[in-house]
């Protein structure tokens, strides 16, 4: 793989609220914030790079929304794509606003229906770039199935279908790395696309009241210092009355692990400036890369669980 362009750039995450059963609504409040957060508020922050969190369509928590609330997409990455003829409401919203603003845009996720795997569907991210193209297409991978007892019991296997393949995409300022949510808690896949020459991992995200306090900034902060990569990871606002409560606390972290921004709990735009030379020091200081032993490693893949 080429060599990725780096350069610093600003980047807006929307931590969306009023995520409802309506998605024609969540669809046009969706629309609204990124029109905001895109105007850059009069703060000189005009944002390179959008993001929107997980299920921006969709409450989560509310399964049997899912069929009703998903949509066709039909995107294969590497293959071109008519947005006109988009049977999706979303992706042709997602479209229109990131040409209308001219800006980079990580769709959040979405419950898709494809050719239905075993009458399943997937939690997917698209990506557009500022001539409105999709241009990526993220498929959760590590579907969120818990049970802390007394806590919380989540299985989305139950509905949701996972994804077989890692995400990257280039910009003209980064090349960037998409997971959603729980995919956090898998260091290999961050892993393997900071060594594919990501320097800034973006996960759509909507953490558990239950794990956000102790993992929420934990995971990104390790993922940041591991990797030596920027690791953020935008939340819906938190809903007291939704049926999945979100941590919120939308968070970028840089490679040494320094929190740079992070939002409360309601819904709110987080605008940060992601600085080149943060990366270079990083690395420079502390040469992990170089150091790895992957002559005793092996392959990691055949050890026993
Ligand atoms: N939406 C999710 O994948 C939730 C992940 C989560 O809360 C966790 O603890 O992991």
């Amino acid at each position: 793989m080429a060599q990725a362009a780096f350069r610093s750039f600003n980047l807006a995450f929307i931590q969306l609220g009023k995520i409802g059963v309506d998605k024609a609504e969540n669809l046009k409040h969706a629309c609204d914030m990124i029109r905001t957060a895109a105007s850059g508020q009069g703060q000189n922050k005009k944002p390179d790079l959008i993001v929107l969190p997980e299920f921006f369509t969709t409450p989560l928590g509310d399964a049997p929304l899912i069929p009703t609330h998903a949509e066709d997409i039909g995107f294969t990455p590497g293959e071109p794509y008519d947005i006109t003829n988009s049977k999706s409401d979303s992706v042709k919203m997602l479209s229109d606003v990131a040409k209308e603003t001219g800006t980079w845009l990580i769709g959040g996720s979405l419950p898709e229906r494809d050719a239905v795997k075993e009458g399943k569907f997937y939690n997917t991210c698209t990506v557009y770039n500022p001539k409105g193209e999709l241009v990526a297409r993220h498929r959760k991978m590590h579907l969120f199935d818990i049970d802390i007892p007394g806590k919380i019991t989540a299985k989305e296997s139950d509905t949701i279908a996972s994804g077989d393949a890692l995400t990257m995409f280039d910009t003209e300022f980064a090349r960037i790395g998409v997971g959603i949510c729980y995919d956090i808690r898998f260091p290999e896949l961050a892993m393997i696309a900071a060594r594919r020459g990501c320097q800034v991992l973006i996960y759509p995200s909507a953490f558990s009241m239950t794990t956000g306090e102790l993992h929420w900034e934990l995971l990104q902060r390790l993922r940041a210092v591991d990797n030596q990569v920027f690791m953020g990871m935008c939340s819906c606002a938190r809903d007291a009355k939704a049926k999945f409560k979100a941590w919120g606390h939308s968070m970028v972290v840089d490679p040494m692990g320094k929190v740079l921004a992070e939002a409360g709990e309601d819904e709110e735009i987080v605008y940060v400036r992601i600085e080149t030379e943060e990366l270079d020091r990083a690395r420079q200081g502390i040469p992990v890369s170089g150091q790895r032993r992957f002559d005793v490693y092996g392959n990691i893949a055949l050890f026993p669980d």
